[in-house]
């Protein structure tokens, strides 16, 4: 039963601020791990649930990751930023099975991972997160949260020969559904389309229909794209409180708002390595990163030609802003 005795001194309620307080320490303790930690990629980090080393996948003759190693510290929310094509989905696709590295070895929790199928990787307690997609759109929002633990358990050998106990792990997936529903404000839609959700409701169901396992570590991918302003506070909401509830979180995202606002630590990604880690705070001014973002030699002077170049294309581009305004 809730406890709702009012605290006299703050006015919350005790459970309120019993939950603010949870909150503080886990990102107090978040922040703690990273108090003067070496500014380098690849740093060990004091208590690692994911710890890759040499990870590389090629595609023909693009190497789209080369990751020599790094450290995901348990508890904390992680970013992975990188300029387009840096080869983070690849990096979040090798690591939970839903694709197989030519090289290298990772743990999780301690267990080696490295050629473990997606269902099994999810089952340990690694899930990452989907867009939608076309055939999921066309199911029931309680039909995607159904799936989501289904398919990720693998048990249709068991539903086929024990009936009796499918229907009781049914009952329990339902539930867990229900819960989560309320959680992300997605009960009223059970029985709508996932087709029919909105950007920032999509981004919810997605989320919701990962944590259906009850995962350890929840990886995002791109978490607030196409996501509404008035729904961004609700979602970097969902994604803090997954870790006061003790998950670690690995999130892909180009939003930089974003990043400084709920991240602890930050791995940047550029052609497919590792090449800084750092605080949110200070990353985007780390030499490597802006090298990264602006391709290299950005700091040598622009040639006469490239500065005319450069003018030309930025006053285009201006004009023909203005002329759609003037359109409208
Ligand atoms: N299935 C594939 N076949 C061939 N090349 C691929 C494949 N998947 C990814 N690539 C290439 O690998 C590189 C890394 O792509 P990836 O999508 O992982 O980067 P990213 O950092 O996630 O980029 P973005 O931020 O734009 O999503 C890119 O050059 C991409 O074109």
């Amino acid at each position: 039963m809730r406890d709702d005795t009012m605290d006299e001194t703050t006015g919350e309620s005790s459970d309120e601020s019993k939950d603010a307080a949870v909150t503080a320490t886990r990102k107090a303790a978040a922040l703690e791990a990273f108090k003067d930690m070496a500014r380098e990629p690849g740093v060990a980090k004091p208590d690692p649930i994911l710890v890759v080393d040499k990870v590389v996948r090629r595609f023909g003759g693009l190497t789209a990751v080369d990751v020599e190693h790094v450290e995901v510290q348990r508890g904390a929310i992680t970013a992975l930023i990188g300029p387009n094509g840096a080869g983070k989905t690849t990096f979040f696709n090798q690591l939970t099975g839903f694709d197989t590295a030519d090289a290298g070895t990772w743990t999780f929790n301690g267990r080696a991972m490295s050629g473990v199928p997606a269902h099994k990787v999810a089952r340990a307690g690694m899930v990452r997160t989907f867009q939608l997609t076309k055939a999921l759109s066309r199911l029931t929002v309680m039909e995607n949260m159904r799936l989501g633990a289904q398919q990720q358990k693998g048990e249709s050998f068991w539903r086929a020969l024990v009936p009796g106990f499918w229907r009781s792990q049914e009952q329990e997936i339902t539930e867990r559904a229900e819960e989560l529903l309320v959680r992300f404000k997605l009960d009223a839609k059970r029985d709508d389309f996932a087709g029919s959700l909105s950007g920032g409701q999509r981004k919810l169901l997605e989320m919701a229909r990962a944590l259906m396992v009850g995962p350890e570590l929840v990886m995002l991918d791109e978490p607030m794209a196409g996501v509404n302003p008035a729904l961004t506070q609700s979602l970097l909401g969902h994604v803090k409180d997954l870790r006061e509830q003790g998950m670690t979180v690995l999130f892909v995202e180009h939003d930089m708002d974003m990043v400084r606002d709920i991240s602890d630590w930050v791995i940047v990604m550029a052609q497919g390595a590792v090449i800084a880690e750092g605080p949110p705070s200070t990353i985007m001014s780390d030499e490597r990163v802006i090298d990264a973002y602006l391709g290299a030699h950005h700091d040598a002077p622009l040639s006469d030609t490239e500065l005319q170049a450069q003018l030309h294309d930025a006053e285009a581009e201006l004009e023909a802003e203005i002329e759609e305004e003037t359109q409208k």
